[in-house]
Formats: structure tokens, C-alpha cells, sequence
């Protein structure tokens, strides 16, 4: 019927809980939250269980009659419409707490809620959208759900600090022996050599006098090596204390409907998945593909310009000085360590791209989220998902990839293993936070999807987070 009942344990009455918006009670408009409740179908209920209750309306056929002595004192629906994104997962069959499990609403990670009615202080009511149903359902307050979250935080088999490891699995002193032992391919001077490589492919598809900045090698073998030395979360816990585990703590966030004003910069497009996957592939084919249009970051580092390089081109050659000034003020997405060199992706470097005009698109990785969810560069993310590991051995074929200990060889299995769990790891500590999710399974169709996504998220309206669009102090 879209109700629910409670007794008064000192007077023995009892009272309409709450009715469910859209539901028969609620569409009737004959019964109220507060309302009391003297029989049904003639059966008096005063100081009766409200589970006898239920049983007498469950064998009744027909009509049913409720005798009420209405609240007097309605309380106005004055509240505004409340949208959020759910940053946990809710299921109400396996919630012992909640007042009836059938009117409860179930939700996961990342889904956008119209809350309805949040006049009780536990258990608001609400619609997942989009939504054809008319009838909402029972969810925990923010409150609530942060204690049941509280609770669950210590049975958590993953906490996010311990929750991701990248490709490798050696801690740092084991890998410099094992480079030395086994790998040639990565000594110095190979690797100085493979640099060198790279600049030829890389930078020499400078497409239409465009260079293709921020797919360096020492860039993304400084950041694998320093999630593995220290695990996403702790780096991102040492970076961002109050905003990260804020919003990894807070059960719903608040979110509007937001398009993008055509005369706006464009929304940051940050890609992200376990390295290997292709995040990299995709985006330089979608920056060779339109280059008037589509731009990566340049990188800033410490490490001394070559004579075929220019800063502002290929990095930002900065002193280490200055890159730790930048690091405590916060002004890089990531960065981290690579033979004794800094190398990391400011926050203006993304901004100096946006102030053109352009769609700046970079990789992140999780510990980078928090630092482009922001007002100013409304990062749109977009999660680049591992196909299943057959799907792979066979797209992957021909393809070449990067460990810590070679520059590029073919995938072995392990590899592909090790993609797919990360990837899994990812989804389920981060979900909440991505737009967009494309399986990189066939390249060309990865590349269409890529296209259409953020075509969509810079022209079309989208849920944000409403600190973006009045920003706080905290935002
Ligand atoms: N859909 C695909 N089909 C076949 N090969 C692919 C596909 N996507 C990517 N590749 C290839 O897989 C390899 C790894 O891709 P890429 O370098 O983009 O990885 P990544 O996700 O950026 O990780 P990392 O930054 O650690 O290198 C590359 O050789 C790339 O060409």
C-alpha cells in the first residue's frame, strides 16, 4: 500500500510511520505520516503488534477500511528536490535495521538519486534515476549510512589504503636488483636509448606542428614505480588529507544537472585504468586524429633538457626546487620519482590548454582523482575497462607493453591476469567516481566510444557535483 505503521510502546497506539511517495496511500492523499490508526476493516488496533496488523490486511479481500483520527498538526513539504550520487553500495534485504526491507531501495555505487522526502532523519525516500517508477523506496540518511559505513569500514577485506598494487609486485630494493640481474633491457644506457626511440615515435608524429607532450616513458614508469612503493591510497593520504578522505567517506554527494556554456572553457577529460590497458593508445590516437582540438598536458621535471628538447614541449624542465614548491602548494595532479628525477602533471599546465580553447585529455591514476574533481577543471573521467582476459589474449596479439623491467614486450599472460584484478580493484574502490566506462576490447570501436563520450560531456548536460557550480569554501 505504500505505508508503513509504528507503534507508540507507552500508549499502545498506533500511527502511520511514513508513506511512501507515489505509492497507493501516498496517490489516495487519504492517509498521512502521523496519522492515527483506530481499525481496519472493523478489527480495532489499538495495542495490537503492527505485524497482527499486516496479517489482518493481508487475509482481507476486497475494500479495505481504514478508521484514522488524522494528524492535526501537518507538517508543509517545504523541502527543495535533493539529487545525489551514491558513493557506496545499499542493499535492503541484507540491512536488518531498516523498518521494511519490501520498501527499501537498493542501490550501488556511483548512481544518481532524486531524494523525495528526507523529513525522517534516518530513512529518507527516494527514486534512482533515470526512473519510470512512480513509487519511491526507503534509503539510509546521510547519516545513517555513514554509521552502517563506519561499521562496515572495519570488515572491509580491501581498505583503500592497502586496496591497489600496479603491474608489479616487487617493492623497490628488489626491483634496481632484479634490473640489474636479469633485465638489460632497462639499464641506463638502454634505457636513455629507448628514450631516445621514443622521441623519434612520439614526438616526431608532431601531426600538423602539434607534439604530442605527456606520453614520456620516465613519466609512466615513475608513477607505476611509486604506486608500487606505496599503494594508491597512502600516496593520495599524504597529498590531499582532508578533501580525498572526505570524499571517499561521504556516503552520497550532492549533485546538479549541469551543461557546459558554449563559450565556457571545455570539461577536463581525465582517463584512467590499470596500466597496460590502453589508456595511453587511445589517447594519442584521439589527439592524432584532431589535433586542433584534442591536447595533452606537458609535463614538468627536474631532470636536465636534452639539446633536441625545448621546455614547454616535451616538459617543463624545472628546477627541484621549484617542483617541491609547486608539490607542497598542491599544484600538481601527481607526481612522482624516476631515477632521481621529479616528474609530474601540474594543475596548469591542464589549465594553460583549457585557456585555448582546446579539450585537454590526460591519464590519471586514482590518486589524481580528487585533485581534477574540481570547480575549475570539471574533470569528466572516463574509466578504460580490461575485456576479459580471452578477449585480450586476442586483441593483444601484436602488441607490446611496458613493465618495470622492459621497455616494451609482448603481453604474457601474467600480464593480462594482473590487468584484469587491477582493473577490478579500481572499479571497486573508485566506480563511484567515473562518468564514463569504455571495455578497450577492439581499438577502432575503443576510439569511437572515446570520441562520442566526450563529445557528449562537453555539449550535453550532465550530473556534477553541485560544489562546482556553487562552489563553497571547502570546494
Ligand atoms: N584495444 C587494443 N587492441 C590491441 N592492442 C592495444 C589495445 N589497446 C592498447 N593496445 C596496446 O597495448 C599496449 C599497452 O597500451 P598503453 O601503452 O596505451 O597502456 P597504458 O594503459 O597507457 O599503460 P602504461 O601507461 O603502463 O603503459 C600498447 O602496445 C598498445 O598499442
Amino acid at each position: 500500500m505504500g505505508a508503513t505503521i509504528r507503534r507508540d510502546e507507552g500508549t499502545g497506539e498506533i500511527f502511520v510511520a511514513r508513506v511512501i511517495h507515489g505509492g497507493l496511500a501516498d496517490r489516495s492523499g487519504l492517509l498521512r505520516a502521523g496519522d492515527r490508526l483506530v481499525e481496519v476493516n472493523g478489527h480495532p488496533v489499538f495495542g495490537l503488534e503492527p505485524e497482527q496488523i499486516i496479517n489482518i490486511l493481508a487475509c482481507s479481500q476486497g475494500t479495505i477500511m481504514f478508521k484514522v483520527v488524522p494528524i492535526t498538526d501537518r507538517p508543509v513539504n517545504n523541502q527543495t528536490m535533493l539529487y545525489v550520487r551514491a558513493m557506496a553500495d545499499y542493499s535492503p534485504n541484507q540491512d536488518p535495521s531498516i523498518p521494511c526491507a519490501d520498501a527499501g531501495m537498493a542501490f550501488c555505487k556511483g548512481d544518481v538519486l532524486e531524494i523525495v522526502d528526507q523529513t525522517d532523519a534516518l530513512w529518507w525516500q527516494a527514486k534512482k534515476l533515470p526512473s519510470t517508477s512512480l513509487c519511491a523506496g526507503l534509503v539510509p540518511s546521510t547519516s545513517l549510512l555513514e554509521r552502517k559505513q563506519k561499521e562496515f569500514w572495519w570488515s572491509q577485506p580491501f581498505p583503500i589504503q592497502a586496496g591497489l598494487k600496479t603491474l608489479s609486485t616487487v617493492d623497490e630494493e628488489e626491483d634496481l636488483m632484479a634490473i640489474d640481474d636479469k633485465c638489460v633491457e632497462t639499464d641506463e644506457e638502454a634505457f636513455e636509448s629507448e628514450e631516445l626511440k621514443e622521441d623519434d615515435s612520439d614526438f616526431s608524429s608532431n601531426v600538423a606542428g602539434v607534439y604530442l607532450a605527456g606520453f614520456r616513458k620516465s613519466l609512466r614508469l615513475c608513477r607505476r614505480r611509486k604506486a608500487q612503493a606505496s599503494g594508491y591510497g597512502q600516496t593520495c593520504t599524504s597529498r590531499c588529507p582532508s578533501s580525498c578522505l572526505t570524499a571517499l567517506e561521504n556516503p552520497y554527494e550532492e549533485v546538479v544537472r549541469h551543461k557546459r556554456h558554449p563559450g565556457d572553457a571545455h570539461r577536463l577529460i581525465a582517463l584512467i585504468g590499470p596500466s597496460g590497458v590502453g589508456v595511453n593508445e587511445l589517447r594519442r590516437r584521439l589527439i592524432e586524429i584532431d589535433p586542433k582540438t584534442y591536447q595533452g598536458a606537458v609535463p614538468h621535471t627536474t631532470r636536465p633538457r636534452k639539446s633536441y628538447e625545448e621546455s614547454g614541449r616535451e616538459y617543463h624542465f624545472i628546477s627541484r626546487e621549484l617542483f617541491e614548491n609547486m608539490a607542497y602548494n598542491h599544484r600538481f595532479i601527481e607526481y612522482g620519482e624516476h631515477r632521481g628525477y621529479l616528474y609530474g602533471t601540474s594543475i596548469d599546465a591542464v589549465k594553460q590548454i583549457l585557456h585555448t580553447g582546446k579539450v585537454c585529455i590526460i591519464d590519471i591514476d586514482p590518486h589524481g582523482i580528487q585533485a581534477v574533481r574540481t570547480h575549475e577543471l570539471k574533470a569528466y573521467i572516463i574509466y578504460i575497462k580490461p575485456p576479459p582476459a580471452d578477449s585480450m589474449r586476442l586483441t593483444r596479439k601484436n602488441s607490446e607493453i611496458i613493465t618495470n623491467y622492459y621497455i616494451n614486450r609482448p603481453f604474457k599472460d601474467e600480464d593480462l591476469q594482473e590487468i584484469e584484478e587491477t582493473g577490478q580493484k579500481m572499479e571497486s574502490h573508485f566506480y563511484q567516481f567515473f562518468d564514463h566506462m569504455i571495455v578497450n576490447d577492439n581499438l577502432q570501436e575503443s576510439c569511437v566510444q572515446l570520441l562520442t563520450a566526450i563529445r557528449k560531456a562537453q555539449d550535453e548536460p550532465q550530473w556534477v557535483p553541485a560544489s562546482w557550480i556553487r562552489p563553497t569554501n571547502q570546494a
